[in-house]
């Protein structure tokens, strides 16, 4: 792996991620704001689950659907760094550098960007119950094998939703996981794994400590 500046000026500070044809990438989209430890576990899950070769995390400039803008992108990549540091995994602003906010729109870009690279989209539970809400998302579904992670309390909607029963024809059972790079989309997979009970909105509002049962737990490597 290994990364070039890709001379945007200012906005070069990280740089873009390398990957070549054949290789299978998961792009796992998302706000992070802040990161926490279940975007890693979830990343971690994806790479091992769906046999990916990498990971890109597309730090938004920010979700359309969501009214508050969130903190800085510079504070939200470095946090991000932070969290999430493996050989495998790339944190990176691609989407304010190709100016792009929605997804349908990032994906047309990147694989033009990116001629043979298997892009796979991923994205917890709760995003996919929500998923016919975003610009051309039946585009995104038919451009690129889309991999759903569990996430607790997202289950039973995610499996319930507009996108699961409009393309339960494409559904992969999850011991066919694997296969989900290597084949033409229309085609995803709900994959189990072990949860953890974490989101950004919950780190926001406490400052940073989440309960599981009677302990405090703090985000992993704050
Ligand atoms: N604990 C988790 N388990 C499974 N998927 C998760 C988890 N946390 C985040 N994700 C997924 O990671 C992606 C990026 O998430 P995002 O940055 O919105 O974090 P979040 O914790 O959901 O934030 P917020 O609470 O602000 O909505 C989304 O696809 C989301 O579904
Ligand atoms: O393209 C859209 O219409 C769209 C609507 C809502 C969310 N998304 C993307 O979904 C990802 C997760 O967003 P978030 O804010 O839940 O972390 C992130 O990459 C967003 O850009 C995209």
């Amino acid at each position: 792996m290994g990364s070039e500046e890709a001379g945007t000026g200012g906005l070069a500070r990280y740089a873009l991620p390398r990957a070549r044809a054949g290789e299978s990438v998961g792009l796992l989209g998302g706000s992070f704001d802040p990161a926490h430890e279940g975007h890693a576990h979830i990343t971690r899950e994806a790479l091992r689950r769906f046999g990916l070769d990498q990971v890109w995390w597309v730090v938004s400039p920010g979700n359309p659907l969501k009214a508050k803008g969130p903190a800085t992108l510079a504070h939200r990549m470095a946090r991000a760094r932070a969290v999430m540091d493996h050989p495998r995994v790339t944190v990176t602003d691609i989407e304010t550098r190709i100016g792009t906010r929605y997804t349908a729109q990032t994906l047309r870009r990147l694989r033009r960007l990116y001629p043979g690279v298997r892009f796979v989209w991923l994205m917890g539970a709760d995003n996919l119950a929500q998923l016919h809400r975003w610009q051309d998302w039946q585009q995104i579904m038919e451009s690129v094998p889309v991999g759903v992670l569990a996430r607790p309390g997202q289950r039973i909607s995610a499996r319930a939703s507009k996108a699961a029963r409009i393309y339960r024809h494409a559904k992969l059972p999850a011991r066919a996981a694997r296969a989900l790079a290597a084949g033409q989309p229309p085609r995803w997979c709900f994959v189990n794994v072990p949860m953890i009970d974490m989101s950004s909105t919950r780190i926001r509002r406490t400052g940073g400590w989440t309960r599981q049962g009677s302990e405090i737990v703090m985000p992993a490597r704050l």
